[in-house]
């Protein structure tokens, strides 16, 4: 309970500075009260009592419902399973993060509930879902035209520099991956799923001591060492970006050795001079070559294994957006891993440490 009264006290801190007042016009929203807090009443009846029918997703922590709100805009409610103790550090720190970030590229949050032993997130709906249900689904992936592909790899490409550079306080995601791509009703995408994010380490890299993400997306040096940079997110990027291409996942153990590793998988084709066998088969021929030619090669660039030759992710929105662009020859791909290295859990400077000792988390701690 003290745990919990204290993250309230945080989030009500948090969400109330320093913008009180702006809240519901930057969100153009009418919720009953002038802050991001929306009671459990409204939303129980938003979804319909958490309807399984308005179940639309299932994550690591919980599940996510479709709700209708009084004003009749659609919404959609990440519910935290009660029992998910990791997730009430993921949720203050997702509020937190998106309370203060806003990009046409990054899924918006309208609002959060918590009472008693609830936590919710409240998001805009994204009527497409996500980018792996397209993906990696034969009936759906051939309506993914390269038009539209091109234009969420270019899209999830403009977010993620947002993030590293521009946005309030500097983001790592940590977590880019196709389930965290969301696409709005055009199939434009937004990024989300902040549970994971850091701020920015202040330095080129530091160590954290909880190795976080998803498997086949994690940079080696994060998932061996645990060095964390604006690079590791680079490094996903270009492994999203060889799925959005291929259609295939990034490690699919169905398959032999060699092809299992997708970033591997390109990396021979692409030094056999056969890189468009990489294609979707669901794409035909229906595809600019020179367009897909240039994105293996920065996924490839994205994904290589010494981190200091990965392109930064505004160098990569750039080339991206540029036909003009002269594209270094990609080294080899990080390789597979299979174990964290045991001393990363003891580092002394690691970024938890960091993010606590800053101001913004010091209420946090504080009776914690
Ligand atoms: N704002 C939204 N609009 C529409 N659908 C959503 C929204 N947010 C999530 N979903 C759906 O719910 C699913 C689960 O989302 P969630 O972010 O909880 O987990 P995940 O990213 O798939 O997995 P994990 O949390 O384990 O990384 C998504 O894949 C998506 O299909």
């Amino acid at each position: 309970m003290g745990l919990l009264r204290t993250i309230r006290r945080y989030l009500y801190g948090i969400l109330n500075y320093p913008r009180r007042n702006e809240v519901g016009g930057n969100f153009g929203m009418s919720f009953e009260t002038p802050d991001l807090f929306i009671s459990l009443r409204t939303l129980q009846v938003a979804t319909n009592f958490f309807s399984k029918k308005n179940v639309i997703g299932q994550g690591g922590f919980g599940r996510v419902y479709k709700g209708l709100m009084p004003n009749g805009q659609e919404i959609a409610v990440k519910k935290l399973s009660s029992n998910s103790t990791p997730g009430v550090i993921e949720f203050t720190n997702e509020v937190k993060l998106l309370s203060e970030i806003r990009h046409l590229n990054l899924v918006t949050l309208l609002g959060c509930c918590v009472e008693g032993s609830d936590k919710m997130l409240v998001y805009e709906y994204l009527p497409n879902k996500s980018l792996d249900c397209f993906l990696f689904d034969k009936e759906k992936s051939s309506s993914l035209d390269w038009t539209t592909r091109f234009n969420i790899a270019k899209g999830v490409a403009r977010g993620i520099p947002y993030l590293h550079e521009e946005a309030p306080m500097k983001i790592l995601h940590r977590d880019i991956k196709a389930s965290n791509i969301l696409l709005d009703e055009s199939l434009n995408p937004k990024i989300s799923d902040f549970g994971l994010a850091r701020l920015c380490p202040e330095e080129d890299s530091l160590m954290s001591t909880r190795v976080s993400g998803t498997h086949g997306y994690m940079a080696p040096e994060y998932a061996m060492h645990g060095y964390l940079s604006v690079k590791t997110d680079v490094f996903s990027y270009g492994i999203l970006l060889l799925e959005i291409i291929s259609g295939r996942r990034s490690l699919d153990r169905r398959l032999s050795t060699d092809h299992a590793d997708l970033a591997n998988f390109a990396w021979t084709l692409y030094q056999a001079g056969k890189m468009l066998e990489l294609v979707d088969p669901a794409l035909g021929d229906h595809y600019n070559t020179d367009s897909v030619g240039m994105c293996i090669q920065i996924g490839l660039l994205c994904c290589q294994q010494t981190v200091a030759d990965r392109p930064d992710m505004n160098s990569i929105h750039l080339m991206l957006s540029s036909d003009s662009f002269t594209l270094l020859e990609p080294g080899k791909p990080g390789g597979r891993w299979t174990s964290m290295k045991s001393g990363v859990r003891n580092s002394i400077n690691t970024l938890e440490d960091h993010f606590r000792n800053s101001s913004s988390f010091s209420s946090f701690d504080e009776g914690s």
